[in-house]
């Protein structure tokens, strides 16, 4: 079954487009990135898809449900943990989580909230207001706020951003968890290593398009091989080598060079070739492709 169907979704902000035409299929269990730069259109993009904003044009439905005119039922499959903390400072943590199952329809929701706080390490806090929590606790209570009612669905908007490593070691056992027992989970994140680990599936974003869409180990497969990096403390590239460089910039010591290799037999002659143009190599490394790389080389048009 399909958990998210995006078709064709359109959304303006006067006279920017946030949104010019994105259509997306995920599908029930699956682990799904979606990726971009600031202002990419993903926050837009899932404000859509809980039905907090709605698109100009398009549509978008929840395990079949639409979210404008089926809003209920699709919120109901349905768990967002959103980017912003925004929380009745009044209420306890137990109170908060108690509310939101209420809003719902679960009130005898006691023991699924003692097992959500448990696996997100809140259970010393379930007493304590929200406004004593930091940030990083808040950010956990929104994580189980969105998980209160079970959703089949659930979308997760940056929540890692500035959280600690105990927190995301935490976060991301328990995400996984639930993708395990058959939880769709979609991911946006600008941790390409999180993503990269986690995801299986990734599309990419660029205002407001999706310029990339694959399985995650396909689109690590479509960049050749490895780099070779090269820091030059004298000379440059000669001409002949140009076409091989994905990425340069100055360093202190002179200049860093990515070359993109096929092979590790490329390795000699290309340093050859160096040595014969004059240029001092001070520091070489070779690197497997990864998610940062392609990213990088779709954001900049260059395709891969
Ligand atoms: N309420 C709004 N009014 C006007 N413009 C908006 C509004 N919300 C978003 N935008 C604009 O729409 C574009 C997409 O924003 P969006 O927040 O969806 O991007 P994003 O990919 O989530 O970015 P980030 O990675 O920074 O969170 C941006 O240019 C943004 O400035």
């Amino acid at each position: 079954m399909t958990a998210i169907q995006i078709s064709n979704v359109e959304k303006r902000y006067k006279s920017l487009q946030a949104l010019g035409g994105v259509s997306l299929s995920i599908e029930e269990g699956e682990f799904f990135g979606l990726l971009g730069p600031n202002g990419a259109g993903k926050t837009t993009l899932i404000s859509i898809i809980a039905g907090l904003i709605r698109p100009d044009a398009g549509s978008v439905s929840i395990h079949g449900h639409d979210v404008v005119t089926d809003f209920r039922a699709a919120r109901k499959k349905l768990g967002v943990v959103p980017q912003e903390l925004v929380f009745d400072p009044f209420f306890t943590v137990r109170e908060t989580l108690r509310l939101q199952s209420g809003y719902f329809g679960l009130p005898n929701n006691d023991k699924w909230i003692d097992e959500v706080m448990e696996n997100l390490d809140l259970t010393t806090k379930a007493d304590t207001n929200m406004r004593a929590l930091s940030g990083g606790m808040k950010r956990r209570v929104l994580v189980a706020q969105a998980l209160v009612h079970k959703p089949p669905v659930i979308v997760l908007d940056e929540p890692t951003a500035g959280v600690d490593v105990e927190l995301r070691q935490t976060l991301w056992k328990f995400i996984s968890r639930l993708n395990r027992e058959g939880h769709t989970i979609v991911l946006t994140t600008h941790y390409l290593e999180e993503a990269q680990a986690m995801c299986k599936r990734v599309a990419m974003l660029k205002t407001g398009k999706v310029v990339a869409l694959d399985s995650m180990s396909s689109l690590i497969r479509r960049i050749a091989g490895s780099q070779l990096i090269l820091h030059l403390k004298a000379g440059d590239i000669p001409a002949d080598l140009r076409p091989l460089v994905l990425h340069n910039e100055p360093v202190e010591t002179g200049k860093k060079y990515s070359l993109k290799i096929n092979e590790y037999t490329e390795v000699e002659p290309i340093l050859a070739r160096l040595r014969e143009n004059g240029a001092v190599i001070d520091e070489l490394q070779l690197q497997q492709a990864d998610l940062e790389d392609i990213f990088i080389q779709i954001m900049e048009g260059r395709g891969v």
